[in-house]
């Protein structure tokens, strides 16, 4: 199953005719082939995607489409669906579409009935949320709550915080969201400038409730509500989301104000469940469920579409093919909405933890390069930054352009202009303009090979109505299934993360070496033994 598919038969004739393809430009596709345009468009939901200014033809789609049906995709995704441990080092399921199933859906899983266990808690957090933005929830001082601090990291960071820049413009009972999550103390710092203890609810994120960043900011701000209004402010300020109602209990949070999920969600699949709860309080529980509506519809999608017309299988496919056969690094993700700025970070960690791994789910190793670097900035700020090397340096990096017809609002037809940039950006980079293009311009003959736009740089370009709470769910689910899609293919686990462990044991190791009065012991290295030296020795401590 899936990695076996790596130098496989389709695999080899996928390289084969990567050789056939490699020489040809875009320019020569489209010439050859205008009707390809119609052809290689997809819709999903709300979303459009066109993939024609791809390195591809009919053939490569084709090709890319059997890969995936030999490396049993198909069977993989209802193995997921139906919640098998599919997750094999920690055998655990892997349901994060269960968090969007209707509640007249069914789902039983290891006993369980899923569907009924999801809207018990969405109850819950529509119930905890309305009384918030109702003002039915008061402080200790019988003030509402203006603001929400959520604190998580990573999965109970991102995601919510991604989404709530991303609906900013739905928030509308005017309570406020921040999210703290660095272990720097200036990031609690600055998010608590300003804030009214008597006023502010902080949500307490953590799948485990036993990250040291988490539980460390937890207590700090604690301590900064308690010195203000009192050892029994806690239980009116303080929520908290998790799967460990003991450690919640232990940190002293009333567990009736604990929102739960399950092991089988992993953390950077989770902000649609409760790890989502600051976001639902700013966009309120109707319009939360409207961006479950759009996780299940590209859920849906995902399950009953063909591959040639399925988005993430295409966007994955296409993902598998740069990485293994271009030999592509790194994929930019630009939306061209200032509102989706954090997405790319968020997708980062969907999708480097979930494939940047170098061995199968049978520990044996890979074969090929796994786990694209996914990056990127809202454009039109990126096309004045780093579009440089996109138009004119020697790396190939595919790209994701993102861009909706509707703005929130708009002024001075501001959203034309972005969008007027978007549609350039894509047919610069795959039509480029050459040198005797330059030249007829009358650009002297020395100064036309820096002008030379090679072009042939591929991106796929997705179009959406506007960024509503639907569209948003409609654009992670779909970045969701493209990580499931190559992890397939490649034969990984996409739902383990044990690189992140070593370090923060090793961390937990360290700390003491800064902070005794003992003159530092042994340490596994000579460079960090140094380093913790001079540290010591810059917070004037023995050395
Ligand atoms: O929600 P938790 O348990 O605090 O974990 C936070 C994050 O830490 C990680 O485990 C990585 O260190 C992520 O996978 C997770 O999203």
């Amino acid at each position: 199953m899936g990695g076996e598919v790596v130098r496989g038969v389709e695999w080899e004739g996928l390289r084969k005719h990567f050789g056939e393809v490699e020489g040809r430009t875009l320019r020569e596709l489209f010439a050859e082939d205008p009707g390809r345009v119609a052809r290689m468009g997809v819709q999903a939901g709300d979303l459009f995607l066109d993939y024609s200014k791809h390195r591809v033809t009919d053939e490569t789609v084709g090709l890319l489409v059997a890969l995936a049906e030999k490396a049993g995709l198909r069977d993989a995704v209802e193995r997921m669906f139906s919640g098998e441990h599919i997750n094999v080092s920690e055998d655990r399921a892997v349901l994060h579409t269960a968090l969007r199933l209707p509640a007249d859906a069914s789902l039983h899983v290891d006993g369980q009935d899923v569907v009924a266990d999801v809207h018990e808690v969405l109850d819950k957090m529509g119930a905890f949320a309305e009384k918030i933005r109702s003002k039915e929830w008061r402080g200790a001082t019988g003030e509402p709550i203006a603001t929400v601090v959520n604190i998580g990291i990573g999965g109970s960071d991102l995601g919510p915080a991604m989404a709530y820049e991303a609906l900013l413009d739905y928030a509308d009972a005017g309570i406020t969201a921040r999210f703290v999550s660095n272990i720097d103390p200036a990031d609690l710092d600055g998010k608590l400038r300003g804030l009214d203890p008597a006023t502010t609810l902080f949500v307490v994120s953590s799948k485990t409730f036993t990250t040291i960043e988490t539980l460390t900011n937890a207590r700090v701000a604690r301590s900064w509500l308690v010195d203000a209004l009192g050892e029994d402010a806690v239980g009116k300020h303080f929520a908290a989301v998790s799967t460990n109602a003991e450690k919640v209990a232990e940190f002293g949070i009333d567990t009736a104000n604990m929102f739960g999920f399950w092991d089988w969600v992993g953390g950077r699949y989770s902000y649609d469940g409760a790890i989502g709860l600051s976001l639902m309080v700013a966009i309120g529980p109707a319009r939360f469920r409207e961006m479950l509506d759009g996780f299940h519809t590209i859920d849906e999608h995902f399950r009953t579409t063909p591959f040639e017309k399925n988005m993430p299988v295409l966007m994955g496919m296409l993902g598998i093919w740069y990485t293994d056969f271009f030999g592509a690094q790194t994929r930019a993700v630009l939306p061209y909405a200032q509102r989706l700025h954090r997405f790319p970070a968020y997708l980062q960690q969907l999708t480097m933890e979930s494939n940047g791994k170098s061995v199968k789910a049978d520990g044996s190793p890979v074969e090929v390069d796994t786990g694209e670097i996914f990056w990127g900035e809202p454009g039109t700020n990126g096309q004045h930054a780093f579009y440089q090397l996109l138009h004119q340096g020697t790396r190939l990096v595919p790209a994701d352009f993102i861009g909706f017809a509707e703005p929130f609002a708009d002024q001075a037809g501001m959203h034309d202009i972005l969008t007027a940039n978007l549609l350039a950006q894509t047919s610069a980079l795959a039509f480029g303009k050459t040198a005797a293009e330059i030249a007829a311009e009358g650009t002297p003959p020395e100064i036309v090979p820096h002008k030379v736009m090679p072009g042939n740089r591929p991106t796929s370009t997705i179009l959406a109505p506007k960024l509503t709470p639907r569209v948003l769910g409609e654009l992670v689910a779909l970045y969701e299934h493209v990580v499931f899609v190559e992890g397939v293919i490649w034969g990984i686990d996409s739902f383990d993360q044990w690189g992140v462990e070593l370090g923060k044991k090793m961390a937990l190791g360290l700390e003491p070496a800064l902070t005794s009065e003992e003159p530092p012991g042994d340490f596994a290295d000579a460079s960090t033994e140094s380093l913790v030296r001079r540290y010591r020795a810059l917070r004037g401590r023995r050395v």
